[in-house]
């Protein structure tokens, strides 16, 4: 018996070949916006959760450094690679410098587990993909909601802990992820009980109250309201919870099959999650079946005069944002005129235009955040840039249906949303090379 060595290699550049129809089978990985708020909900919970389908992206590696460095033991079953059990720690006194949590935008989630632990939290205002102003007044106002005091300079932000009432009101106006997320996790260190108006239904919400479900927590999801109420007693031992798979992976994946004309399923990955998608590619022609645990592209003939309208959206069933750059990319080889917005990421199309225009193509930006596509059009290969996550996954689909080869720097940035993309796609067939550093 032979032993397979995994060698990890640090990849910045990949290159990319035009493909022949991609097909086959591939599975995505778990869902790194997902996984960011399960690991903050578990180390907020102040119990030990068993959570596995733990992306190996770099943000969720960077979350898990961060989540032991405010106090909290991370361990990594031998014989689960893609698991993770968090556990209570012995906190020290001093409250963590965390210089890194600069770095990902869902660094906010670690307010409440911080607040657990040391009665305050301070951090570094996030980071993450440079796509545009990206507020936090929302999480203030859900702290302040809270009784929690909120101070903020240049550097960053203090949230320092009140004390909640027993039932929590907050109404949003706007249905901000992020801010959805902190009022559940808030009200998990509160140990109280929540009604959250106007809420994010998206299932990286959803999935933070079915975990929560499971150690014992009353939720409920409506498109008016979230409520949330403790267990009736206090539940002991270990909780497991499994993050959902990567839709917007999955969804990537789908565009680049769809881009080349070829066929192929992804599986692990919750079918409903895509169904925005699938209706999209469906009705320009590219037949997609949407199962309960995967979703299969089909070989299609795209239907001229079918255009896409593609609005990114935060309504209960809209097309989630992070699809909307791979299927730009898809759009630039579908026949007629396609129309994109995106005013949640409002520095997404300047990011990625320039990148895809490097391939020949022509886009017109309406606005800094609507653009309009004409296709099919011929793409030539060229040296682009991964200036973020979604710029980066929406190259490699571009590449693949381009003529000639394709050179993608900043392979980082893909990396931090996606633990290997690259590898994924050659398994369907891709010719992609990783040029090592
Ligand atoms: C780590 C993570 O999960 N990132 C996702 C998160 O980002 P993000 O945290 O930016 O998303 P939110 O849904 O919370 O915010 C939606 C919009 O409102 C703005 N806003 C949000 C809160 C606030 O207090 N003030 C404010 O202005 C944001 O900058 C963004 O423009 O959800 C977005 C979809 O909604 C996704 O595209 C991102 O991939
Ligand atoms: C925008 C994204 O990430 P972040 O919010 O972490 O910057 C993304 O996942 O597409």
């Amino acid at each position: 018996m032979s032993l397979e060595v995994t060698r990890v290699t640090s990849v910045g550049t990949v290159t990319v070949r035009p493909a022949r129809p991609l097909s086959g089978t591939v599975r995505a990985d778990g869902s790194k916006n997902a996984a960011l708020p399960l690991l903050a909900a578990a180390a907020s919970l102040r119990r030990g959760v068993h959570l596995s389908g733990v992306p190996a992206s770099t943000d969720v590696s960077r979350m898990l450094t961060l989540l032991e460095r405010c106090g909290y033991r991370v361990v990594h079953p031998v014989t689960e690679p893609a698991a993770v059990v968090v556990l209570p720690g012995a906190h020290s006194r001093e409250l963590p410098v965390l210089a890194d949590a600069a770095r990902i935008r869902a660094s906010y989630y670690l307010v409440p587990p911080l607040l657990s632990a040391f009665g305050k939290a301070s951090l570094p205002w996030p980071g993450g993909c440079q796509i545009g102003d990206r507020g936090m007044e929302q999480h203030f106002k859900v702290y302040e909601q809270f009784g929690d005091t909120v101070l903020f300079d240049d550097a960053g932000y203090q949230v320092i802990a009140g004390s909640s009432a027993s039932l929590v009101a907050v109404n949003l106006p706007f249905r901000s992820r992020g801010a959805s997320i902190a009022a559940i996790l808030r009200t998990v260190v509160g140990n109280c009980r929540l009604e959250l108006g106007n809420p994010n239904l998206s299932p990286e919400t959803t999935s933070v109250l079915a975990a929560l479900q499971a150690a014992g927590w009353q939720a409920h999801a409506s498109e008016d309201k979230i409520t949330l109420a403790p267990p009736p007693g206090a539940p002991a031992g270990t909780v497991s919870w499994t993050v959902p798979g990567d839709k917007v992976e999955a969804g990537t994946l789908a565009c680049a099959i769809a881009a080349t004309g070829g066929t192929g399923r992804i599986e692990g990955v919750n079918g409903s999650d895509l169904r925005a998608l699938a209706q999209l590619l469906d009705w320009t022609g590219i037949p997609v079946t949407v199962a309960a645990d995967a979703v299969t592209v089909h070989q299609g003939r795209p239907i001229s005069g079918r255009p896409l309208r593609a609005v990114a959206s935060l309504a209960p069933d809209g097309l989630d944002a992070d699809f909307e750059p791979a299927l730009i990319a898809l759009a630039l080889g579908l026949p007629g005129t396609h129309l994109f917005a995106d005013s949640i990421n409002p520095g997404r199309h300047g990011n990625l235009l320039p990148q895809l225009a490097q391939l020949g193509a022509r886009i017109d930006a309406l606005s800094p955040t609507q653009c309009r596509v004409t296709g099919p059009q011929w793409l030539t290969g060229a040296q682009v840039n991964a200036t973020d996550i979604r710029a980066g996954s929406a190259l490699l689909v571009a590449a693949l249906a381009a003529h000639g080869t394709t050179t993608v720097t900043g392979l980082d940035q893909l990396r931090r949303g996606h633990a290997n993309l690259p590898a994924k796609l050659r398994s369907l067939g891709a010719d992609i090379t990783e040029v090592p550093r």
